[in-house]
């Protein structure tokens, strides 16, 4: 039995108008449009294509959008700055600011930097410790996503098997997190693992965030597994060219899976999606409104 495609695309675009409705009751119900802000610093050219598209889907969904693009050799005072300004302003709900920095700026101490109530990210510290101890916090967007689609997909995840390849503190980690409240039986391997085929073997639920092309393969998955594919890797085609694919052999792998996310049109989109999800989610958090509907964790 061929594996079910999860369209993490068209349930971004589902996760989106939801967003919008939101959005429109905001704007009309509280006269406040939620705003973004998405700070990059230096030339990636892989940065400025993300930037430009989460602009685009915040002015689609009807939010005010502020795009920063500072110089390379930007100044870390200079970046806390301007931080601190987004900080202060009341019509920017959400900060976001694009990684990897350059390395002359310290990344802790920029996302301390931000606001914990506006940080959509999830990164801040005080958001990690949040949402380590069970509390309400802000929910980095990439688990969320994932969390998203793995629920649409199996319903409760109570009791089940998963194993999240990758301990980075922007995905491995929370979704590690995410998958404990939901009551998973969660193991986090890492390049130090041993027997990893072997330990993946074992998962009901396996989430790959690791940025190995196609390292996962059909031998590693119990049949009928779940498998969330986080990695973005570009490629050389045979042909000449490049093109995206992800840390699971998607062609491979959904011979034995159940379901299967695929890349591009998997995690991707649901990031995008859960960002401006996170940023209603700190607006109605900021007017003491109720936690939006089907926004958050
Ligand atoms: N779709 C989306 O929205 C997003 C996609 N990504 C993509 O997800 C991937 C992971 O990103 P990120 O978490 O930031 O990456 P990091 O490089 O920060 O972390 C990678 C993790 O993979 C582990 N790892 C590396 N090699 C192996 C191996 N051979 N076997 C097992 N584990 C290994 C590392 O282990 P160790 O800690 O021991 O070094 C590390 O924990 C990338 O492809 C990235 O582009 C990232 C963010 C959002
Ligand atoms: N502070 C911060 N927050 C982030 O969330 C963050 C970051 N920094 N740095 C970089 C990574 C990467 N990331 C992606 C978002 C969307 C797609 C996405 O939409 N991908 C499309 C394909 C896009 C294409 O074709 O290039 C897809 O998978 O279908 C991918 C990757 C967010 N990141």
């Amino acid at each position: 039995m061929a594996a079910t495609v999860i369209d993490g695309k068209a349930f971004a675009a589902k996760v989106r108008e939801r967003v919008k409705a939101h959005v429109t009751r905001l704007v009309e119900e509280h006269g406040v449009m939620p705003g973004l802000a998405v700070v990059l610093v230096g030339e990636n050219p892989a940065s400025e294509v993300y930037v430009r598209s989460k602009g685009k889907a915040t002015r689609e969904a009807g939010m005010k959008s502020v795009e920063h693009k500072l110089d390379a050799a930007t100044s870390e005072a200079d970046l806390l700055a301007l931080i601190g300004e987004l900080n202060r302003d009341e019509t920017i709900h959400g900060i976001l600011v694009q990684l990897p920095v350059p390395d002359h700026i310290d990344a802790d101490k920029v996302l301390a930097a931000i606001d914990p109530a506006k940080d959509v990210d999830g990164f801040h510290i005080s958001n990690v410790g949040l949402l380590g101890t069970g509390q309400k916090a802000m929910v980095p967007c990439t688990p969320l996503g994932c969390l998203m689609m793995l629920r649409e997909e199996l319903g409760s995840l109570s009791g089940m098997e998963a194993v999240v390849i990758g301990r980075s503190n922007i995905v491995g980690k929370p979704m590690a997190q995410l998958l404990l409240k939901d009551s998973c039986t969660v193991t986090i391997a890492h390049s130090r693992t041993r027997d990893l085929p072997g330990v993946v073997r074992r998962a009901d639920i396996v989430v790959a965030a690791v940025g190995r092309p196609n390292m996962v393969t059909s031998e590693w998955i119990k049949p009928g597994a779940t498998v969330i594919d986080v990695g973005i890797n570009r490629i050389e085609k045979p042909e000449g060219g490049t093109r995206l694919v992800g840390d699971v052999d998607y062609e491979d792998v959904a011979k034995v899976a159940g379901a299967i996310t695929p890349v591009p049109g998997g995690v991707g989109p649901m990031t995008i999606a859960c960002l401006l999800a996170n940023t209603v989610t700190a607006c109605c958090r900021k007017l003491g409104l109720a936690e939006p509907e089907g926004l958050t964790a």
